[in-house]
């Protein structure tokens, strides 16, 4: 059963000591329901809709649909889905789209920057979009516009470059999605419906990849467009450059940067040149020095002069932004809340665990005083900690498992898989799962190493505290984390988070501030730590030893 689907339709919540019970899916009454009593569901769905009202934007479109389920009873299903169409706009002037933008906190700056959308019925009438997208984007609940997508997806349908910064788990996919998919309805209808890679969307992970080509498959149904997502098995069939690749051309390719530029550099089966709308997902890593002269490189095989440039994250740095500005014409900056902040649903919590062995004790005392309510995702700064903790937790009853870049990406899918099932409860994993993955209904994350940047923190963190649910995180820290620990304090401070902390940490001025040199230095190398494990290390040595996996007998020495 996919418990984070049901917590999302409304199913109730118990309060129960058993995780696995916390969840119940009303029950189906039996035999057919009448004409007024389906009404009488509807609105109360709507209603229960308006209390799980995330995004603190659908309120008033809710209320009126409350209203008019009431009234309207008894019309037909093609009427109604005609009204939804007919909505007037609803920002039409500047002073409008003053208000909706000091409500969101958005900083919009640049030439000519267009009104926002107050819905995405708006954009029916001011960019002709395809209903059919719009009756996607219904049909998979998305009924409002985030405070991102009300700008970005104006900007972009404008023909904008963008640089778009806003909080971990308030919809940027689809801020870039929307406009990236009607910006190529609108090109094949001009070219006689020719297909042509048009869309490229880069991201580091392939986790991200695969999870934004599954969100582009649901806002393509019908409408004869088709994604990849440049996988193993994709990109060697474009080595082979058989026909059958050919006869199958892609609109739109999600990818990471090394994939891509291993297969442009090798073959020549795959053509950048028409590629109108390029995305940068989680471009503050893209922009990094480890990535830097990939991302250059992709750049350079992107020749059409009607390309548009979008780079997204919740966390983009001024030097990013500086490196951005210097590949985008006249860009449209959209920032949404605070630069440096956290996202404002999530609790933070710091604990001091004095050393290594403090920290098995804290995390055990949060298991035992209900804190520890999955589904949890646990941070640690290694390969090598990470599988650590879990066979130091596996004993625990937690339902565990470990997700690192040495699992292979068939095991890495099947553990996301059952973690998204709610057949595990918690995740142990490294910084390859920090960004953008998208579990819904995660209910604490905690940073068992500290991160080595605030973006870092950010966006761990963000794990939670998605699509307008509360979530809370909690980093664990030592002796040895005098340094890095600040990058999380300052995070707290900015998302004002720092009450009931002790008075030091909330004067400004009793913590003396990182210089830009230390911050490079730490988030180069990480802080050195001593191992993971209760047992003494006499004993595992000696169990290392005699297990038959490394040459040993598998059986104890007598005492
Ligand atoms: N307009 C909307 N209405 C309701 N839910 C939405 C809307 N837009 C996005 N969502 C949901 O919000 C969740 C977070 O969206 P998304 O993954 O795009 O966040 P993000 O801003 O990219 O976060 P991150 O910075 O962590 O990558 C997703 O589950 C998505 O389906």
């Amino acid at each position: 059963m996919d418990i984070f689907r049901v917590l999302s339709r409304g199913a109730s919540l118990k309060k129960s000591k058993d995780y696995r019970a916390d969840f119940t899916v009303p029950e189906k009454k039996s035999g057919e329901k009448s004409k007024q009593e389906i009404k009488k569901d509807e609105i109360l769905n709507l209603q229960l809709d308006k209390e799980l009202d995330f995004f603190n934007s659908k309120q008033h479109k809710i209320i009126r649909d409350i209203e008019q389920a009431k009234e309207n009873g008894d019309k037909s299903d093609d009427e109604e889905s005609e009204e939804h169409f007919k909505r007037e706009v609803k920002i039409t002037t500047k002073e409008q789209a003053i208000e909706l933008r000091k409500q969101f906190g958005s900083k919009v700056t640049g030439h000519d920057i267009p009104l926002p959308i107050g819905s995405f019925e708006d954009l029916i009438s001011r960019f002709k979009l395809s209903k059919v997208l719009l009756e996607n984007l219904i049909k998979n609940g998305f009924s409002e516009p985030t405070p991102i997508q009300s700008e970005s997806i104006p900007s972009s349908l404008f023909k904008r470059d963008i640089i778009a910064c806003a909080p971990t788990g308030s919809g940027k996919t689809l801020a870039f999605l929307i406009p990236m998919i009607q910006n190529i309805i609108d090109s094949r209808n001009n070219n006689e419906d020719e297909v042509q890679l048009r869309g490229l969307i880069v991201t580091p992970t392939k986790e991200l990849a695969q999870q934004i080509n599954g969100q582009i498959n649901k806002l393509i149904e019908n409408l004869n467009i088709k994604s990849g997502y440049l996988n193993k098995s994709l990109a060697s069939k474009f080595r082979n450059d058989n026909n059958k690749i050919k006869n199958s051309k892609f609109d739109i390719i999600v990818t990471t940067p090394l994939r891509l530029i291993d297969l442009i550099q090798n073959t020549k089966s795959l053509d950048l040149s028409k590629v109108e709308n390029l995305i940068f997902d989680e471009a503050d890593t893209l922009f990094q020095t480890d990535f830097l002269s990939q991302t250059d490189e992709i750049l350079s095989h992107l020749t059409n002069p009607k390309l548009l440039k979008n780079i997204y994250s919740a966390t983009i740095t001024s030097h990013v932004e500086e490196l951005a500005n210097n590949i985008m014409k006249d860009p449209i900056r959209i920032i949404i809340g605070l630069k440096e902040a956290a996202n404002a649903n999530i609790e933070q919590k710091i604990i001091y665990c004095g050393d290594e062995h403090g920290k098995l004790v804290a995390i055990r005392n949060i298991i035992k005083n209900g804190e520890f309510k999955p589904p949890v995702i646990i941070f640690l700064q290694s390969i090598e900690r990470s599988k650590a903790l879990y066979n130091e937790l596996l004993y625990d009853g937690l339902n565990i498992d470990v997700i690192n870049a040495e699992k292979t990406q068939k095991q890495r899918e099947d553990i996301i898989k059952n973690f998204k099932n709610g057949n595990l409860w918690c995740l142990i994993t490294t910084d390859i799962l920090a960004r953008g993955i998208d579990f819904k209904g995660i209910n604490l994350v905690i940073n068992y190493d500290v991160p080595n940047s605030s973006q870092s923190y950010v966006h761990r963190i963000g794990r939670t505290g998605r699509a307008g649910k509360n979530g809370k995180a909690i980093t664990f820290y030592t002796k040895e984390d005098t340094d890095v620990i600040k990058n999380v304090i300052n995070v707290m401070r900015a998302s004002d988070q720092l009450d009931g902390m002790p008075e030091w940490m909330r004067d400004e001025t009793s913590l003396s501030k990182l210089s830009k040199d230390r911050k490079r230095e730490l988030k180069k190398q990480q802080v050195k730590r001593k191992r993971i494990s209760t047992v003494p290390r006499h004993i595992s040595k000696h169990q290392h030893a005699i297990n038959p996996k490394n040459g040993g007998s598998g059986k104890k020495k007598k005492a």
